[in-house]
């Protein structure tokens, strides 16, 4: 099954009217590749902004949201109200959400399904920091993280994987295109074993960490690799060159 490659710039706790307005304009120079989806993560607060400012073909994403419709829940947004000003996608589960906010696997699970009922597509995000690679456990953990997710979430069409090592992400690191193969591989089997062939076949799994215009071709020339999640390179005119690494 052909998986269209789908291009993310998480703009994470960046950026101010001024700048958001540059990235606008470059991505509305693009030009953007057709064949490729694009969605920026934008703060909450510009998320209306960039929705009415961005081009036709750039999606917008949030960059969380909770479990609730509404209600006594001070400080979060819900895919309700992300539906109401017209955004449709938001990303879960980022290692920052996991490391600095302690959200648990089972927090995380509980979010992307409840998104996913209410209509919201879902990058769900999954990786191991570098101590869990030391002692050999990448698997075990992306896998334990991807299985947290599968005992809630059963239509698995809404949702795209970013594979994105802790020790990757902004550290100038990237995973060799090999080893980003290898994880990505591996998480295809296992979900091919644990929830479906056909879900494994239809997945989109992006990889993220330190992506760059230079790197970003033969990383996406991987038979597992269908897309990236990527954050520094994405406030930059380079990110037109990472959504259009695969031709
Ligand atoms: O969500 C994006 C990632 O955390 C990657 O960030 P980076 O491209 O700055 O390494």
């Amino acid at each position: 099954m052909a998986r269209k490659f789908v291009v993310g710039g998480n703009w994470k706790m960046n950026g101010n009217k001024e700048q958001i307005g540059q990235i606008l304009n470059f991505l509305k120079e693009g030009p953007l590749n057709a064949d490729t989806e694009v969605v920026v993560g934008v703060p909450a607060i510009y998320l209306e902004f960039v929705k009415n400012n961005a081009p036709g073909n750039v999606e917008v994403a949030a960059q969380n949201c909770y479990k609730a419709e509404k209600g006594a829940f001070t400080g979060e947004i819900s895919p309700l109200m992300l539906k109401d000003i017209g955004v449709n996608w938001v990303i879960l589960g980022h290692s920052e959400r996991r490391q600095i906010f302690g959200e648990s696997d089972e927090l995380i699970a509980d979010k992307i399904a409840f998104a996913l009922q209410n209509g919201l597509k879902v990058i769900a995000c999954i990786g191991e920091t570098l101590e869990e690679r030391e002692a050999g456990k990448t698997e075990e953990v992306v896998f334990r993280q991807t299985k947290a997710i599968a005992d809630k979430v059963k239509d698995w069409s809404n949702v795209v994987i970013a594979y994105e090592p802790v020790w990757a992400i902004g550290t100038g690191k990237t995973a060799s295109p090999e080893q980003a193969q290898e994880v990505h591989k591996a998480l295809r089997d296992y979900i091919a074993s644990s929830i479906s062939p056909d879900v494994a076949g239809g997945i989109r799994i992006q990889y993220g960490g330190s992506v760059t215009g230079a790197n970003c071709k033969e990383l996406g020339s991987q038979p597992d690799i269908d897309g990236f999640l990527v954050e520094g390179a994405s406030l930059k005119p380079e990110f037109v060159d990472i959504v259009n690494a695969k031709q």
